[in-house]
């Protein structure tokens, strides 16, 4: 085992970590073994724990396939860049941990075949392609499975094992049907993803024994949709007689009202004054916040082209393109159902009022008991999630670190401006994450599904918002006015890493009884002589210039990551610590004048 061990040691790069392995000592000599990251029982080697080394290179198969008792092995978290090893030789595996590495390419479909005695299989947050090897789904003893946050496709295998505990396959790009045996697992394991469907997701369309449960997001929008239309119809008719008679009676009363121009294409509706107060929403219509962009109605939104940009944890979002060839979203809400009409637009009248270059100003919003649809404009470039973990290509090139610099400065400074506007609210934004920032064309940040909070049904509120996967809210069962800075301290890293932190925002102690969390990752790593290597997303590219500004930026980061409130940052400390990062925007004023 030693000269296998140390022919191992040499096949990987940047083995500076394992320098005590060393031909005159021996790997094991009790259960504890002798050697760095060396696992050992009677004498032999049972595991490797080869994690956060900054290794690199390649795992030789055949050295390891002839440790006869190897049952573990884990090399999370370090550098490696090849196709996914051939694992299957290790037939007595019973774990398998390669996450947080960039491993890539696809694997192959009997990648596990025959693997009698694996449990636990974690290939998170690589670079995998193609399809998930069906030979996963027949691992006999399969119990925990980790593929978030890689780049799967197509559908998922179907999963036979009655047993498995945990299965993430969050943040891929995956699309179909979640089988059955996957259905009880939890939201979160498919968020993320291109296109699945079904339990615990909305149900498929067409899906027979679902679809009159009204859970799929594109049948309950059709349908609902299609309810409303007759009755849009009629309310439109009504709105239109009342109008023409109110115009007439105005224009009698007023002879100045005659010379106002008409709306652009509404030629039925006469130019008002600019309001900022949201018309009550009427059954069946759009309630606009600004009279002016009331260019269209639910009936151009039910006849525009429309693409579903995402199933959110909330309900699905679509991008529609009316006849003008104006592109709005609209987001469903579904677990809004405690608010009241009067509740509901009053709060939405509170959104309304709220204008700033970093949030994304709500257009429209509509209300139904049952749900709710809130419109924004289209923002081109995205999200900073799809632009952190997406594909780059030329046209979309990673993102710079004066770019990332920029962004984050916006963030807070739309975060600035929710927190001196909303005094009320104990956590303003709430779901602050880098879906939730969009980027304009310049890369300007726009925040969204802000100051949502309270008006999301309590019990789906605390499954689904990113203020409730904060450690106060695991611990204490509360949220407070730090819960946002602990948000942005989590994008703030995610900015810096490149790393997608969602699989670590689960509320507690995650189930696979790893405690780590992204800025505890961070932290370790920082305190590493090496440390700093590891952290900064590489796809920023030559960063010694900046070295500086970003060491700046992940103490930011870390000071509101901090677990305990009393020691986590304010936003006061936040943003003088920002202003001290010299960027192209110095003198900017953070919070508003008043
Ligand atoms: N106004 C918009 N312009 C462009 N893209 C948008 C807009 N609103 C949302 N998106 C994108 O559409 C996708 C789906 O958004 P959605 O808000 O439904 O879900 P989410 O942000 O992923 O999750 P959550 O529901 O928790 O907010 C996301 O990638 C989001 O960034």
């Amino acid at each position: 085992e030693t000269d296998i061990l140390l022919q191992f040691k040499q096949s990987i790069a940047n083995s500076g970590a394992i320098s005590n392995w060393d031909p005159s000592t021996k790997p094991c000599d009790g259960d504890d073994g002798n050697w760095e990251g060396v696992l050992c029982y009677n004498g032999y080697v049972w595991g490797l724990k080869l994690e956060n080394m900054g290794l690199m290179g390649f795992i030789n198969i055949d050295l390891l396939s002839k440790l006869p008792y190897l049952r573990t092995i884990s090399f999370m978290n370090n550098s490696f860049n090849t196709p996914m090893p051939d694992i299957k030789r290790l037939g007595g595996l019973k774990s398998l941990y390669l996450s947080d590495n960039d491993f890539g390419g696809e694997i192959a479909d009997d990648a596990f075949l025959g693997m009698a005695y694996l449990k636990k299989v974690y290939l998170a947050n690589n670079n995998f392609r193609g399809s998930i090897p069906s030979s996963l789904a027949k691992l006999p003893k399969l119990l925990y499975l980790r593929l978030e946050g890689n780049k799967f496709e197509g559908g998922i295998p179907d999963f036979r094992q009655k047993d498995l505990k945990v299965v993430d396959l969050s943040n891929n790009q995956l699309q179909g049907p979640i089988p059955e045996t996957l259905s009880n697992m939890s939201l979160n394991a498919f968020q993320g993803n291109k296109a699945l469907c079904g339990k615990p997701l909305d149900a498929c369309p067409g899906d027979p024994k679902q679809a009159d449960k009204q859970t799929s997001s594109l049948m309950i929008a059709v349908i609902v949709l299609a309810c409303l239309l007759g009755f849009i119809i009629i309310a439109n008719i009504i709105v239109l007689i009342y109008r023409k008679r109110a115009q007439h009676t105005e224009l009698a009363r007023s002879p100045s009202m005659g010379k106002q121009k008409l709306m652009p294409n509404a030629s039925k509706v006469v130019e008002r004054r600019v309001s900022e107060k949201p018309r009550r929403a009427e059954q069946g219509k759009l309630s606009f916040i600004k009279e002016e962009n009331e260019r269209f109605d639910l009936n151009d939104l039910l006849r525009s082209s429309a693409e579903v940009l995402g199933s959110g944890t909330f309900g699905a979002s679509y991008k529609a393109v009316i006849g003008s060839g104006e592109a709005f979203v609209v987001k469903r809400y579904k677990h809004m159902n405690n608010l009241g009409r009067d509740e509901f637009h009053e709060h939405m009248r509170r959104l309304g009022r709220l204008r700033h270059p970093n949030l994304l100003p709500l257009v429209a919003y509509y209300y139904r008991k049952e749900e709710k649809l809130l419109i924004t404009n289209f923002v081109y470039n995205g999200s900073l999630a799809s632009l952190l973990h997406g594909n780059h290509s030329e046209d979309q090139p990673a993102l710079s670190w004066a770019t990332r610099l920029k962004i984050i400065k916006g963030v807070v400074k739309g975060l600035a401006y929710l927190y001196s506007e909303l005094p009320s609210m104990t956590v303003p934004h709430g779901h602050l994450k880098s879906s939730n920032v969009l980027l304009d064309e310049s890369f300007e940040p726009l925040l969204s599904d802000y100051a949502l909070l309270h008006v999301i049904n309590p019990e789906h509120a605390q499954q689904l918002m990113a203020a409730y996967k904060s450690p106060e809210y695991a611990q204490h069962g509360r949220t407070m006015r730090k819960t946002d800075i602990w948000s942005l301290g989590i994008l703030i890293l995610e900015i810096l890493t490149g790393k997608f932190p969602m699989c670590y925002m689960t509320q507690g102690a995650p189930s696979t009884g790893s405690n780590e969390d992204l800025a505890s990752w961070v932290r370790t790593a920082y305190a590493e002589e090496d440390g700093m290597n590891k952290i900064y997303d590489k796809e920023m590219g030559e960063m010694k210039e900046y070295e500086g500004q970003m060491l700046k930026l992940l103490r930011i980061g870390l000071g509101c990551c901090e677990e305990d409130v009393e020691v986590r940052w304010d936003l006061k400390k936040v943003v003088e610590k920002f202003e001290e990062i010299k960027g192209q925007d110095d003198g900017i004023e953070w919070f508003p004048a008043n």
